[in-house]
């Protein structure tokens, strides 16, 4: 059986570097962004995002995380403008999360964790699929939400909701009219830098676009996500928490602001 990377003692992130040489490369993800150090960049544009609730698919618990699939054969869910050049289309989004609220964002803001982190995984479509476009250095281009714990989100509820139906690893169900949309906050400030997945094969492809504002999650709906399991049906349960790569050096990488 092989010891498939994860993220506990044996198979954690401090193990990844032994079967994915990108573990050391010079633009790794998730980073602490720095805010005074963060420089405001004019040029930037303002993000334009269009998403159609006609693409959601379905939800998948992948062993580990869960993700909510859209289908991207058209240009009908973008992101344009922003810090990237052309169209990417909207493949997928999923989160992350802690065993406790202290902890379980990828990215840090001033050294500080949150609870939760989504990510809206998109890929640019000079390449002709997701797959060719993974590897390229412009391939990717992640949105990174963070989830503060107050209000029960309603939007979100509608994605935990469905959780019950993926709790275990390789369990799927449709999840369709979902519009991805309503998980952002109202401010579309960003930073951004020039990243990698943050899972392996930790490819350094993704153009990472992290907003400022937080959108809201109870701590309620924080023990929903909690009650997924990074195992199999049958097999010994192990709770899908802490499911986040800590912060990895900066090597001297610009994080631009869209905002002063
Ligand atoms: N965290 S991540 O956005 O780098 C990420 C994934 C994270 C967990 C599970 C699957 C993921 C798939 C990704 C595909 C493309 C870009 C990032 C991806
Ligand atoms: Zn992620």
């Amino acid at each position: 059986m092989s010891n498939a990377w994860g993220y506990g003692p044996t198979n954690g992130p401090d193990t990844w570097m032994e079967r994915f040489p990108n573990a050391k490369g010079l633009r790794q993800s998730p980073i602490n962004i720095v805010t005074k150090e963060a420089q405001f960049d004019p040029s930037l544009k303002p993000l334009k995002i269009k998403y159609d609730p006609y693409n959601s698919r379905d939800i998948l618990n992948n062993g580990q995380s869960f993700q909510v699939d859209f289908v991207d054969d058209t240009d009908s869910s973008t992101l344009t403008g922003g810090p990237i050049c052309g169209t990417y289309r909207l493949n997928q989004f999923h989160f992350h999360w802690g065993a406790s609220d202290d902890r379980g964002s990828e990215h840090n803001v001033d050294g500080a964790q949150f609870p939760c982190e989504l990510h809206l995984v998109h890929w640019n479509t000079k390449y002709s699929s997701f797959r060719e476009a993974a590897d390229k250095d412009d391939g990717l281009a992640v949105i990174g939400v963070f989830l503060k714990i107050g209000a029960p989100n309603a939007q979100l509820q509608k994605v935990l909701d469905a959780l019950d139906f993926v709790k275990t690893k390789g369990k799927q169900t449709t999840f369709s009219n979902f519009d991805a949309k309503t998980l952002l906050p109202h401010s579309l400030d960003y930073w951004t830098y020039e990243g990698s997945l943050t899972t392996p094969p930790l490819l350094e492809s993704v153009t990472w676009i992290v907003l400022r504002e937080v959108i809201s999650v109870s701590s309620v709906q924080m023990a929903k996500f909690r009650s997924l399991f990074f195992t199999g049906e049958g097999e010994p349960q192990i709770s899908m928490v802490d499911n986040y790569r800590p912060p990895q050096l900066l090597q001297g990488r610009q994080v631009r602001a869209s905002f002063q």
